[in-house]
């Protein structure tokens, strides 16, 4: 978990203007000192809240809004304690846990997490899903993954679990409850030949030579295959053979056996992190320049974020449904996205989300989404939309 400084030197005249095209307000910059932080409950382990409060020697606040979370003042540093370091806690903003309650997990669904590292609401979602369902975790960073399988490895939740290092703009490899025509499964596993087995981390020899081969690329491109890096027992994957693990579905299988829920918690300008901008006074405001205000970028970012939005909502079943979250808390990141989306999609069909009734967060320029920030919500920024497949 990281541990922040609190913003000191005046923000930028061209970041104040950048807040003021898209309607912000500065003073969300410097409420920082008052956002408390915030840490989930891992299931079963609440009779632990007396002993992280003995450890941090603070209160712990229940978040009536948000089941499982709790606050703690902003000073307060988890990460050295024992509850933390032995996997009892984790530290995730109360934001970003809206964002997974927006999915409506149920259990038996299976969830497609497209921009998955480090993997905070991953692990969240794995713990709704308790003994049920799968989770397919998708990044493009293939480090950023690898800290991710660490994290299911800490808190020993990865039994359901694929990860893999691939583009979300080009994924296609479906759930793995999918077996309309393989003869697989894990007690069948007699005379198949080439099958996954149980996943180990000490890899066979030739395939350690294949990735040194392909160099140490921590991104992968489009045209790449998707690289499977990590499965769990239950999983689906243990008995399939690549073929079977890897093959892809036309539109119409999709409508059927495409995932329950999708997640594009989309790679953004991270504006809407008040933590992360204030990094920028040690970077230099001539880095935020480069990675947040230049135009540019941000009409790559569009593209990227609409383009991850559409593959995610193509391997969604009819009836499933889909959350768009970013931590920016720019127009163009967010509402001019969706709007986008919702032109080029018929099948798409905004949704409203249940619990939002009961956050504390205000409503987006489009109905039906909505944005967290430090001054409304005491948490992070964020932007949140749901979807639905429909048929027409
Ligand atoms: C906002 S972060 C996701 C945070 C994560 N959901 C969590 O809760 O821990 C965005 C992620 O998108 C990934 N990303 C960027 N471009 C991508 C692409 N084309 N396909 C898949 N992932 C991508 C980045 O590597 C980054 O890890």
């Amino acid at each position: 978990m990281e541990e922040e400084h609190a913003a000191k030197a005046p923000l930028p005249d061209a970041f104040l203007q950048f807040l003021e095209t898209n309607g912000l307000d500065p003073s969300i910059y410097t409420a920082i000192d008052s956002t408390p932080r915030y840490i989930r409950l891992k299931p079963g382990f609440e009779s632990c809240i007396e002993e992280v409060e003995a450890e941090v020697k603070c209160k712990l606040e229940k978040l009536e809004w948000l089941p499982g979370f709790y606050s703690l003042p902003p000073h307060v540093q988890i990460a050295g304690s024992r509850a933390y370091r032995e996997g009892k806690i984790y530290g995730i903003d109360a934001a970003s846990g809206a964002a997974v309650m927006a999915l409506n997990i149920s259990p038996g669904d299976h969830v497609l997490d497209l921009c998955a590292a480090p993997g905070a609401k991953l692990c969240m979602i794995l713990d709704l899903l308790g003994d049920s369902g799968s989770v397919a975790g998708v990044d493009v960073a293939r480090h950023r993954l690898a800290a991710c399988r660490t994290m299911l490895q800490k808190y020993m939740i990865g039994g359901r679990c694929r990860l893999f290092v691939a583009d979300g703009t080009a994924f296609s490899v479906i759930p793995s409850g999918f077996c309309s025509d393989c003869k697989s499964c894990e007690s069948g596993l007699e005379g198949r030949v080439d099958v996954f087995k149980e996943w180990t981390s000490r890899r066979p020899w030739k395939e350690r030579k294949k990735a040194n081969k392909s160099g140490t690329a921590q991104l992968v491109s489009r045209s790449q295959p998707p690289e499977l890096i990590y499965y769990g027992q239950h999983s689906g994957v243990v008995g399939l053979t690549k073929g079977e693990l890897y093959r892809t579905l036309s539109d119409n299988e999709i409508a059927n056996h495409g995932y329950d829920k999708v997640l594009v918690d989309a790679e953004c300008t991270h504006d809407g992190s008040v933590k992360h901008i204030q990094k920028f006074e040690d970077w230099g405001w001539g880095t935020l320049q480069r990675r947040v205000l230049d135009a540019e970028r941000t009409d790559d970012l569009h593209t990227l974020q609409l383009n991850l939005l559409t593959n995610g909502f193509r391997l969604l079943k009819v009836g499933g449904s889909l959350v768009y979250s970013t931590c920016s808390l720019t127009i163009a990141q967010n509402e001019d996205v969706v709007e986008q989306f919702l032109k080029e999609n018929e099948t798409a069909e905004l949704t409203e989300i249940d619990a939002a009734s009961d956050w504390p967060c205000k409503g987006g320029r489009i109905p039906k989404t909505w944005r967290f920030d430090p001054l409304t919500s005491q948490t992070s920024g964020l932007f949140v939309a749901k979807f639905t497949k429909v048929v027409i």
